[in-house]
């Protein structure tokens, strides 16, 4: 209430969206009520959906049901997954199959019916179609958590009416790259502790230039660097000595991770077997009590340092955070949920890229060469880059578009349909789970020639006129529910490469092999990546 009295006497870096043009979407999108609440029933393979008649006809002829479609046995899933370890092979099974039954193939998994879309455009059909609304997976075990423990579901896990109005408020501080570039001075104090911290490392090593595991330190680096956009604060990740806070908070979110299958059939084994199997939601629950318990110590502190400044009668300045403190927008238990599905979506995302562009910038000098050039002939040798630097480096954003066109973090993603389909000659009845297969539209020759290379130089336009986005690549998604962190993930990337590249030649460790990627959730490095980083001057 204080808060809202005094609103008056705030000056925010970032303006808060209206009520006006939050209502303005909901308005304008006809969004109904329910209309993505629904619980999912299992697919019927052989009906034909209601608003299709039997003789439904697509672009190409009679429209098929889903029992004519191709895929893999129940069986051969199970031995698959479960007896040759295909969790950690998503991505490659992804590829086999859509070379064996075609570009749309259905899977079983127990009662779910999945039908996966391995091809470009059909992609690009389906998301154009999206409603206001779109639903990605079902979520029933993180609400499940959140119902138990009292708490509000965030951008990852709410759907419908809920889901809207978080985006709506969280769309408009933090999507474009003008929104993110107030945080471009933050990001590069991390970015000078992370090139601090390289030389630290590599000192420790017999040759003096070897970073052991890099994505240990990206990890870090990310971690801290989301902080200071979601929190406002420092947390001290790239210190010798990490605090224990956050050391608690890095083992919540390796143990979501590391017991990534495990909570995985937390939200599919049924919950009267929980008492004979108790593990898996166990751990579910307690790596998210874990990641809640940081956000909201975090939270509260910065509110209370509001509240001390207006009860002091001194000017509120501040980010995103104070943002929705001040604007209530969002109640705190939004705020607190907000925060928490932020922080896990952005940290391993962001590092496992990091990773993965220095790793392939080491592997190909040549390509590091011309991006380094690029650098030094738009910045000098020693410029820190600023957020307005980042659109004369078509390079270092080609870059980042190359790294996730070959190790998309996301591999593949999901979808429920919330109306009938037409695609690739099938009908398609709402309410069926759709895996949209990324990895594999992302390694297409059709649409990326020579697509197994890494050419950032593919992604650079000739001019304004040439357009090189396509749907065979979008690791962030696409449409109303795509990443909603791009712009932040983007500005952390380009920040820290530029200074990278600009101070060191990144080269191979000899005591590193190939590094082939594995599925653990994300698409993750399937081996430590050790790189040298010599210094260039
Ligand atoms: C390299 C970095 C990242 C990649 C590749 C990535 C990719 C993705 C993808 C593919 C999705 C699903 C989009 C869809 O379903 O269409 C997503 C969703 C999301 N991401 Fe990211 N992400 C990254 C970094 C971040 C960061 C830094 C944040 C923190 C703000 C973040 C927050 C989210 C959230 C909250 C969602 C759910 C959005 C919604 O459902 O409305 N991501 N991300």
């Amino acid at each position: 209430m204080a808060l809202l009295k005094k609103m008056r006497h705030l000056h925010l870096r970032i303006l808060p969206v209206t009520a006006e043009n939050r209502h303005f979407l909901l308005r304008t999108r006809g969004f109904h009520k329910h209309s993505t609440c629904q619980s999912l029933p299992a697919v019927e393979e052989n009906v034909l959906p209601g608003n299709f008649s039997a003789a439904a006809v697509g672009k190409d002829g009679p429209l098929k049901t889903l029992k004519d479609m191709a895929g893999p046995s129940t069986i051969s899933n199970i031995i698959e997954f479960f007896f040759r370890d295909g969790f950690s092979r998503i991505h490659e099974i992804q590829q086999q199959h859509s070379q064996k039954y075609g570009r749309i193939f259905k899977s079983r998994f127990g009662p779910q019916l999945v039908v996966s879309i391995a091809d470009r455009d059909m992609i690009a059909e389906v998301l154009r179609a999206e409603g206001v609304a779109p639903q990605r997976a079902n979520m029933e075990s993180w609400k499940e958590y959140r119902d138990m423990r009292g708490r509000a579901t965030g951008l990852i896990s709410a759907e419908g009416e809920d889901w809207l109005k978080m985006r709506s408020v969280l769309r408009q501080q933090i999507m474009r790259p003008r929104d993110v570039a107030v945080f471009a001075d933050d990001i590069s104090g991390v970015v000078t502790d992370l090139v601090a911290r390289v030389r630290a490392l590599r000192g420790r090593q017999p040759d003096g230039l070897t970073v052991l595991n890099v994505n240990d330190l990206f990890f870090k680096y990310a971690m801290e660097g989301i902080s200071v956009v979601l929190y406002e604060q420092r947390l001290g990740c790239l210190e010798e000595r990490i605090p224990q806070l956050s050391l608690e908070y890095i083992a919540a979110l390796h143990l979501m991770f590391s017991s990534f299958k495990t909570s995985m059939y937390a939200g599919a084994i049924p919950k009267w077997l929980r008492p004979l199997i108790p593990k898996p939601w166990e751990e579910f629950c307690h790596s998210w009590d874990g990641l809640f318990k940081f956000s909201k110590v975090h939270v509260d502190r910065r509110l209370s340092e509001i509240q001390g400044q207006l009860a002091a009668g001194q000017e509120v300045k501040g980010g995103l955070l104070t943002c929705l403190l001040v604007t209530k927008e969002l109640t705190l238990e939004e705020i607190y949920a907000n925060m928490t599905e932020m922080l896990l979506a952005g940290v391993d995302t962001t590092s496992f890229t990091l990773s993965w562009s220095t790793y392939l910038l080491a592997l190909h000098p040549q390509v590091q060469q011309q991006i380094y050039e690029e650098v030094v002939s738009t910045l000098g040798p020693d410029k820190v880059p600023v957020s307005e630097d980042l659109p004369r480096l078509p390079l270092i954003r080609g870059l980042v578009k190359e790294t996730l066109r070959l190790f998309p973090v996301l591999p593949g993603n999901g979808r429920i349909t919330q109306k009938n389909l037409a695609v690739g000659g099938y009908l398609i009845p709402a309410g069926t789970q759709l895996a949209l297969c990324h990895y594999t539209t992302s390694l297409d020759e059709g649409s990326f020639p020579n697509a197994a290379q890494f050419l950032p130089q593919r992604w650079v336009r000739k001019d304004a006129t040439d357009r090189v986005d396509n749907f065979g690549s979008i690791p962030f998604g696409y449409g109303i529910r795509s990443c909603v962190g791009r712009r932040i993930a983007e500005l952390e990337m380009h920040l820290a490469l530029t200074q990278l590249i600009q101070k060191f030649h990144i080269q191979v460790s000899p005591l590193t092999e190939e590094v082939r990627a594995k599925t653990h959730g994300l698409l993750t490095p399937g081996a430590p990546i050790n790189v040298r980083f010599v210094d260039r001057q």
